[in-house]
């Protein structure tokens, strides 16, 4: 399932890619049919259809952590492994995984690796598989949505001059009023290049660790970047974690939230978090 609006390496050359991996496929001895989504939502529905006709030996999202997230969904709880060719902006499950990061090495891993069974999770309806979020992290993650241009650099530039002006909200969590500049909720430890933010979390312990960052003082971004990029945000006094089955949060106005890098802005002020334990396979 191909996302040519992924990343900024798909676009023009989707169609030499395509060729590619069904020819590297067949030389593997495989049948590859490869399909291009045509919007949001597209490669669910490719799925869920393509599931029933033959008895695939697996189903390959190729983009980033959207794609992934609609091609998996599609899978949870059927025998059919979800494979990935991580092409998008930050594929963070990818990384968390330690998949290969190009089209070559992740083919072959794809071809040749082997299967696990992870967690998935569950934000109100939304299923997602790396993280979902709330607080700074959902309004980065709106406004990306809203570029032209993906990839890195851009991320980085709508994050500084998001930074600055942002404001942190305060969250009811199972009861407790909390005070938070991002709350994460996270399957994988990683948002995207390498941004660990829960480096100890774990894809099949059938646990989710929350991760809130408490509010702090605007000069204290450089050195909690720098954590957040070299695994050690558990040493920040403003960095706290839970491991939990479930979580409950409340909030004054419907909050926007993300998962998986996806904004939503719901239309309730509850919002229930549960890990979907051992119920993805996964080559890697
Ligand atoms: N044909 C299409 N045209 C436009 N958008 C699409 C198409 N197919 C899927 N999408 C949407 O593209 C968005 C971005 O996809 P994806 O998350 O895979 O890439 P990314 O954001 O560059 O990578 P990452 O999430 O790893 O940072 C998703 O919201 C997805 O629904």
């Amino acid at each position: 399932m191909v996302n040519p609006h992924s990343g900024t390496r798909l676009g023009r050359s989707a169609a030499d890619m395509i060729r590619y991996i069904e020819d590297v496929a067949q030389q593997a001895g495989h049948h590859a049919r490869v399909v291009t989504t045509q919007g949001p939502g597209h490669a669910t529905e490719l799925v869920q259809e393509a599931l029933p006709t033959e008895p695939w030996a697996g189903v390959v999202a190729v983009g980033g952590d959207g794609t992934v997230n609609e091609v998996a969904r599609a899978l949870v709880h059927t025998p059919t492994p979800l494979g990935i060719l991580p092409l998008g902006s930050g594929n963070g499950l990818a990384r968390h995984l330690g998949l290969p990061l190009t089209l070559k090495a992740s083919l072959q891993r794809v071809l040749a690796g082997s299967v696990s069974t992870i967690d998935s999770a569950r934000l109100n309806e939304y299923p997602f598989f790396g993280l979902a979020g709330m607080g700074f992290d959902a309004h980065v993650g709106q406004l990306f949505s809203q570029q032209a241009q993906r990839g890195l650099a851009t991320y980085v530039k709508v994050a500084m001059e998001a930074y600055w002006p942002y404001q942190p909200q305060t969250y009811v969590v199972n009861g407790k009023p909390q005070p938070a500049f991002s709350l994460s909720f996270a399957n994988a430890g990683q948002f995207g290049n390498n941004a660990w933010v829960a480096p100890q979390a774990d894809l099949s312990d059938g646990l989710l660790d929350v991760c809130t960052v408490a509010p702090f003082p605007k000069l204290y971004g450089t050195a909690l970047s720098y954590l957040l990029f070299t695994r050690q945000m558990p040493l920040s006094t403003y960095v706290s974690y839970q491991k939990v089955q479930e979580i409950w949060v409340e909030t004054e106005q419907p909050p926007l939230i993300h998962y998986d890098g996806e904004p939503v802005q719901l239309a309730t002020t509850r919002v229930d978090v549960r890990i979907v334990p051992q119920s993805l396979r996964v080559i890697s």
